[in-house]
């Protein structure tokens, strides 16, 4: 097999009238990884997706896919993609849909390869419009993995799952993934990133705001949180103890993150400020919001009443 990355973007930017979707995105997808595209509604998610796959063209920037052009790559079936829309059609079954899709390609996955895959080799006489949503979702991934691709790309894959179907989702594509081949996938969930992925990369306003392993990225973010409450007391010395970052304070309970908590809770109780005191790791969910509220221009999530 070849060394050139999966997929590389070199400053690549898209406009949507006065939308910075992708606002200098430099992001090289190495060949093997399982990698998430994390972000909130808006973050640029889809448009970088769809970049990746040539269904759209940056404004300025490159992009190259398994060594060559989105386009030349999609053609030759090297790469796979499931994108959030998309109906499935009725009456033929799981092995004629996937058989039909395959011999548009030059070098397919044998069928029983693609179906035993996406975990579909008992129902591949089923008709398609008679399963559920995961098993519909599943029929869609074997579809993707028809061509024989060497990376595959979903959008979301499993915005529309419970947990089993998603449980059963990613069963089958780690299958995929251990033969080799690379995974990107976009997703609003964080436990979803954090379980399946192997990097996540944050996007935020068309913008690459973190890189890196789930644990990276909790450690990047800093710390512990530490919540106490107030009595009534004045807030203001918070901000100034040793450790603290960032100080929220709601009603009268405050919210204290902190890198260094051993020494936030020392000097707490320096100044017997101890009142339900709790101290918790920080918590992926933590890390991504310090991630996305702390960029310059960025729009900060609604915060409830201070
Ligand atoms: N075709 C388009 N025309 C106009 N604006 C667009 C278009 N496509 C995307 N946008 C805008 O670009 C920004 C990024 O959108 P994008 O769909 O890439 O985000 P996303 O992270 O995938 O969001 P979601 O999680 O909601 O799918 C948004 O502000 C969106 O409204």
């Amino acid at each position: 097999m070849t060394k050139e990355p999966a997929a590389v973007f070199e400053a690549v930017t898209k406009t949507y009238g006065s939308v910075r979707a992708a606002d200098g995105v430099d992001l090289t997808v190495r060949r093997g990884e399982t990698l998430a595209l994390l972000g909130r509604n808006g973050a640029g998610k889809s448009t970088a997706i769809g970049m990746l796959l040539g269904l759209d063209v940056p404004d300025g920037g490159r992009i190259s896919l398994l060594g060559t052009t989105p386009e030349q790559a999609v053609l030759a079936g090297r790469v796979g993609a499931m994108l959030q829309e998309g109906r499935a059609v009725s009456r033929v079954t799981v092995r004629e849909l996937v058989g039909f899709v395959a011999r548009t390609y030059p070098r397919p996955m044998p069928v029983a390869d693609a179906l035993a895959l996406a975990g579909l080799t008992a129902l591949a006489d089923r008709r398609v419009d008679r399963l559920s949503g995961g098993q519909a979702q599943r029929v869609r991934f074997a579809v993707a993995l028809a061509g024989n691709p060497e990376l595959i790309v979903l959008d979301e894959p499993t915005s529309a799952l419970d947990v089993e179907a998603r449980g059963e989702f990613w069963e089958a594509m780690h299958g995929y993934a251990r033969r080799g081949n690379t995974v990107l996938f976009s997703t609003h969930y964080l436990e979803e990133a954090d379980s399946f992925a192997d990097r996540i990369v944050v996007l935020d306003a068309g913008r690459v705001v973190a890189d890196g392993t789930p644990e990276d990225l909790k450690r990047a973010a800093g710390g512990a949180l530490v919540s106490l409450d107030l009595g009534g007391a004045p807030s203001a010395y918070l901000s100034g103890l040793p450790g603290v970052t960032e100080v929220e304070i709601r009603g009268d309970r405050a919210r204290l993150r902190t890198d260094d908590s051993d020494a936030t809770v020392r000097a707490l109780a320096a100044r017997d400020a101890i009142r339900g005191l709790e101290v918790a790791p920080l918590t992926l969910n933590d890390a991504f919001l310090a991630l996305t509220r702390a960029r310059a221009g960025a729009t900060p999530e609604p915060e409830p009443s201070r």
